[in-house]
């Protein structure tokens, strides 16, 4: 058993726990139940932004705990202050040190998109995104059957959140490209081994269609990185370890996102 099965064996356990404590009716009751949603899409194509998603994750499976202490509230309004274009936050507690409440407080104190970043295997979970205040949902090609992964995005969808669908290789692309999918990111770890490769989001690149926001996810550490992959037509780029690691995330984002844009001025300055 690799680890995404293990998450993916308790994720069963946990939401079939969570129908029960937390009933659909109740979660439907939310003030942000019937809310307006904001658009990952559009954030992440605004010129003045850097296309950045920023992530809070506490602790992964592959690298232990990266930052135990971090205050949501502070971390969050930093990062969009940074530059950041939109927020991912892990809601799964087992293996990331997550929850709900990370969310909903991210989304008490900003107005940007924020990616719920969890392993959505049901319904329940789509509408328990929508309740916490979430913008947009991650389906993980890996973890889906392709009819269950086009259900979920759809139903998604029609909840008025958008849906960025996860993949590792050309097969998971070609097999579940569809209109539900308004974003597609590539994740250049492996969720089986751990192994990452900034060259899976170069080499996968080609082969997404025009009409989905390309998103490279994980591993990226270097600002000249962002930049090499702007060139492969990315416009968003998620990242977590290398802010969360610092014990001021919200810096490492600001010196992160200052240095991404003075390479973009040297090149257009030497052009
Ligand atoms: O910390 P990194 O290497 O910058 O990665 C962030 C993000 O891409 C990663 O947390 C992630 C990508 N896909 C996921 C699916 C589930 C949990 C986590 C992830």
């Amino acid at each position: 058993m690799d680890i995404l099965d293990k998450i993916l064996a308790h994720k069963k356990k946990e939401v079939e726990e969570r129908k029960s404590l937390f009933p659909v009716k109740l979660l439907e009751k939310s003030i942000y139940f019937s809310g307006k949603t904001v658009s990952l899409k559009k954030y992440l194509r605004r010129p003045d932004k850097s296309g950045i998603i920023a992530e809070i994750k506490r602790k992964s499976p592959s690298k232990g705990m990266i930052n135990k202490h971090v205050s949501v509230e502070k971390t969050s309004i930093g990062y969009m202050q940074a530059g950041a274009s939109a927020l991912s936050v892990l809601t799964d507690y087992h293996f990331f040190g997550g929850n709900n409440e990370d969310l909903k407080l991210a989304r008490k104190f900003n107005f940007c998109p924020i990616l719920r970043k969890e392993f959505i295997i049901d319904e329940y979970q789509v509408i328990e995104a929508k309740s916490i205040g979430a913008d947009v949902i991650l389906l993980i090609a890996a973890a889906l059957p392709v009819p269950a992964l086009r259900q979920l995005a759809i139903f998604a969808q029609s909840l008025g959140l958008e849906v960025l669908m996860e993949v590792h290789n050309a097969d998971e692309l070609n097999q579940n490209l569809h209109d539900a999918v308004d974003l597609i990111g590539v994740n250049n770890r492996n969720l089986k081994t751990f192994e990452v490769s900034i060259d899976t989001s170069k080499n996968l690149s080609a082969a997404i269609p025009d009409q989905y926001v390309k998103v490279a996810e994980s591993g990226i550490s270097a600002p000249e990185t962002i930049v090499e992959l702007r060139q492969y037509g990315f416009e968003g780029f998620l990242i977590g370890e290398t802010f969360m690691k610092s014990s001021r995330p919200e810096l490492a984002c600001h010196r992160f996102i200052t240095a991404v844009n003075q390479i973009d001025e040297t090149k257009t300055v030497g052009s």
